[in-house]
C-alpha cells in the first residue's frame, strides 16, 4: 500500500484552531493541487475527528487529472473510526463514491449496522483502535485500494508513522498565525521521545502566499 499523508498548517505549525473548527488555510491553487492528489489516489482517507469536526464529504476532485494518469472510476473515502463514531448521516457515507469504516473490535454492533445500512463497508481489525497495518491490507486485499492520499487529522497521521506507513508527506504551510496549545498539529498523538520519523526534504514550491514542502519519509530511526 502506498501511503501519502498532505496537510495545510499555518506559519506556527496548527492544522485548525484550538477549537478544532475547520479553517481555510489553503488558497485556491493549493486546493487545485489538492484536487489532482485525490484525483490520483484510490481513496482518500480521514480519521473520524476530523468527521466530526468537519464533515467533508471528499467527493471533490480533479476529473481531467484523473483520467490523465490513467485512473478510471472515482477515489473512494475511508474512516479510520475505532469506535463507529461516524454518524450514518455524515456527508462522508452519503453520496457516490465508495466509503470504507475502518473499526476495532470495541465498536459497538448496532452503530456498525447503521453505517452498513447507510451505505459503507465496515472492516474490523484490532481490538481497542484500528490496527492501521491490519487495515490497510485488507483494503487491499478486499477493495483493490493501493494508493492513498491521508488528508488528516493530527491523531491519525501520527499513529501511520508511529507504524512507519508513510511513503511521502506534502505540507502545505500558509501565511497565518493559529496559535493555542490545544490547536491541532499534523502529528499529534503521543508523540515520539526517541526513533523519531526522519524525513527527505524533495522540493519546495511557492504557493498561495505559502509553501508546500514535498517530503519522502525515511522511516524511524535514532540519528544524531
Ligand atoms: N488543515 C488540514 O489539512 C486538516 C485539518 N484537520 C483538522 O484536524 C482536526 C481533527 O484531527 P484529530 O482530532 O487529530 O482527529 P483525526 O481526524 O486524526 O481522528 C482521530 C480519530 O481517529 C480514530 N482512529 C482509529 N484508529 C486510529 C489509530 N490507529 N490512530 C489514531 N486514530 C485512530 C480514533 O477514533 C481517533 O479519535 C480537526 O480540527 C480538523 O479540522 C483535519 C484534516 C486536515
Ligand atoms: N488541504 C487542506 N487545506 C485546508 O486549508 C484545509 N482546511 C483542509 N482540510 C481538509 O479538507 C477536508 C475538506 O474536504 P471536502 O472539501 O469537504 O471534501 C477537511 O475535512 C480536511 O480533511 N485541507
Amino acid at each position: 500500500m502506498y501511503v501519502l499523508v498532505n496537510v495545510a498548517m499555518s506559519a506556527d505549525g496548527k492544522l485548525s484552531t484550538r477549537r478544532r473548527e475547520q479553517l481555510g488555510i489553503s488558497g485556491d491553487a493549493d486546493f487545485a493541487r489538492v484536487d489532482r492528489l485525490r484525483a490520483e489516489a484510490d481513496a482518500v482517507v480521514v480519521g473520524v475527528g476530523t468527521v466530526l469536526a468537519d464533515d467533508p464529504s471528499l467527493v471533490r476532485f480533479d476529473r481531467e487529472h484523473r483520467a490523465h494518469v490513467g485512473k478510471s472510476g472515482v477515489p473512494a473515502r475511508v474512516v479510520a473510526d475505532s469506535r463507529a463514531r461516524t454518524p450514518p448521516d455524515a456527508e462522508v457515507v452519503t453520496g457516490d463514491a465508495p466509503t470504507y469504516v475502518l473499526t476495532s473490535e470495541a465498536a459497538p454492533a448496532d452503530r456498525r449496522k447503521a453505517l452498513v445500512e447507510a451505505g459503507a463497508v465496515v472492516i474490523t481489525a484490532g481490538e481497542e483502535r484500528v490496527d492501521l497495518p491490519t487495515a490497510l491490507d485488507t483494503l487491499e486485499a478486499e477493495a483493490d485500494v493501493s494508493d492513498v492520499m491521508v488528508e488528516g487529522g493530527g491523531e491519525l497521521v501520527f499513529s501511520l508513522l508511529a507504524a512507519d506507513l508513510v511513503d511521502d508527506l506534502t505540507t502545505f504551510v500558509g501565511p497565518l498565525v493559529v496559535g493555542g496549545r490545544d490547536a491541532p498539529t499534523p502529528a499529534d498523538g503521543e508523540g515520539f521521545v526517541e526513533d523519531f520519523a526522519r524525513l527527505h526534504l524533495d522540493g519546495a514550491e511557492y504557493l498561495d502566499g505559502g509553501v508546500v514542502l514535498q517530503w519522502t519519509v525515511e522511516g524511524r530511526g535514532t540519528t544524531e
